[in-house]
């Protein structure tokens, strides 16, 4: 399976490519749309939020809303188009203003900005959220919540006892984050940093449920499946660092301390602890996928950095547009929709098949002989 996204911030549209899916899945539009507008939300985005109203329009690829097996091709119109698209002769530091006028010999950043802006980000979570439909067959879901705004923490360390209907409820919130009191405090903040013209950053926790063993492989580098979950997040833009399970606590802690002892009963071979966040060995093990990433803090400040003049090289400070102060809680969407298009891969390369009964057959036949192992 792949995809491909394109298209510009202010252009008419993004449109995007999802090629590999079996056909006969069922083409839940509104599913998608809804994982749209989850990503529109949030505390601490701009007016462009209330502009855009994301829904897709499909070109190709199905025929009463089943898949066809054929790559299905996508749109999103573009709304907030109606904005002077001036050169960038500021850059931003902190954006790919600067490193795109140079690499692609441009005379400024406008071209970078349309480009390199995460709008793009919506035609991810689009195609994502077709990812997420195909591994609904199996039962697979896949949830986010953030987990800290600047200093503000949530209260509890959850993530290895969290159930699906209490991440469920991080929809309910405008920060997505669980913890009341910490939603208050992160609020305040945002408010706070925006009006002294500054912006801030946070960490997203994502979680994988239902995971078989075995997807992923330790036979070559690229095959890892930690290492293509890493990938694909780190791709979001702003996105920073990410940690699977304990991740860099692993280095405080003894391997007795660490390592998630294996037990066996009549369902199988399970662990009382996920330290290791669901994968082992570049494979998953069974036991829920669980990752955090970090946002650094948006690079559009209205109290702008030092920077450059492209044109006069005079020491200046940068350019500022219409911009978000925080980001955190949509980047935990697109968080959910990179992870739901790495996993669709890898169960569509495991068990193979090109329409949704024949992967579901082979799938089922796995689980089955695992029963026996
Ligand atoms: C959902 C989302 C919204 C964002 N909104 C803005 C924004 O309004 N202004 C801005 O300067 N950066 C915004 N960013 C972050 C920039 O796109 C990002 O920092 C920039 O592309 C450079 O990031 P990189 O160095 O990680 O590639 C947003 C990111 C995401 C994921
Ligand atoms: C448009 C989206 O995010 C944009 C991401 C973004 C950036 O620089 O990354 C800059 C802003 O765009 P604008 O300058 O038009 O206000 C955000 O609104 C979106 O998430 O759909």
């Amino acid at each position: 399976m792949r995809i491909l996204t394109s298209g510009e911030s202010h252009g008419d549209s993004l449109q995007g490519i999802i090629e590999g899916l079996p056909a006969n899945l069922y083409f839940d539009i509104e599913y998608i749309n809804h994982e749209l507008k989850r990503r529109q939300k949030g505390y601490g985005r701009s007016e462009r939020m209330t502009i855009e109203k994301d829904e897709i329009i499909v070109l190709s690829g199905i025929n009463n809303c089943y898949t066809t097996g054929n790559p299905i091709s996508i749109m999103i119109k573009n709304r907030g188009t109606n904005i002077e698209l001036t050169e960038i002769m500021r850059p931003r530091p902190g954006h790919g203003d600067l490193g795109g006028t140079l690499k692609y010999n441009q005379k400024g950043g406008r071209n970078t900005l349309e480009r390199a802006s995460a709008r793009e980000t919506a035609m991810r979570v689009a195609l994502g959220g077709i990812c997420k439909l195909l591994l609904k067959e199996f039962n697979i879901g896949i949830y986010s919540h953030v987990v800290q705004i600047g200093d503000i923490k949530i209260s509890k360390d959850i993530y290895n006892d969290i159930s699906k209907e209490e991440l469920l409820k991080s929809d309910e919130s405008i920060v997505r984050v669980l913890d009341k009191e910490a939603e208050k405090l992160m609020m305040d903040k945002i408010n706070n940093i925006k009006k002294e013209g500054d912006t801030i950053g946070g960490v997203i926790e994502v979680i994988g449920m239902n995971i078989p063993v075995g997807l992923g492989s330790y036979t070559s580098w690229d095959k890892r499946l930690d290492g293509k979950i890493a990938y694909s997040i780190m791709s979001i833009p702003g996105i920073k660092g990410i940690e699977f399970g304990l991740g860099f606590n692993t280095s405080n802690r003894f391997g007795s301390k660490v390592h998630d002892e294996i037990y066996y009963d009549v369902n199988g071979y399970h662990r009382k602890t996920n330290n290791a966040g669901g994968i082992e060995g570049g494979v998953s093990n069974g036991e829920n996928i669980v990752f955090r990433a970090v946002m650094k803090p948006i690079p559009t400040l209205k109290k702008p950095l030092k920077t450059i003049d492209i044109e006069t090289k005079e020491q200046v400070y940068a350019q500022f547009e219409r911009s978000d102060v925080c980001a955190v809680p949509s980047a935990s969407i697109v968080a959910e929709n990179m992870l739901a298009y790495v996993l669709a891969n890898e169960i569509k390369k495991k068990f193979g098949g090109d329409s949704i009964e024949e992967l579901k057959s082979n799938f089922k036949n796995y689980i089955a002989g695992l029963k026996e192992r």
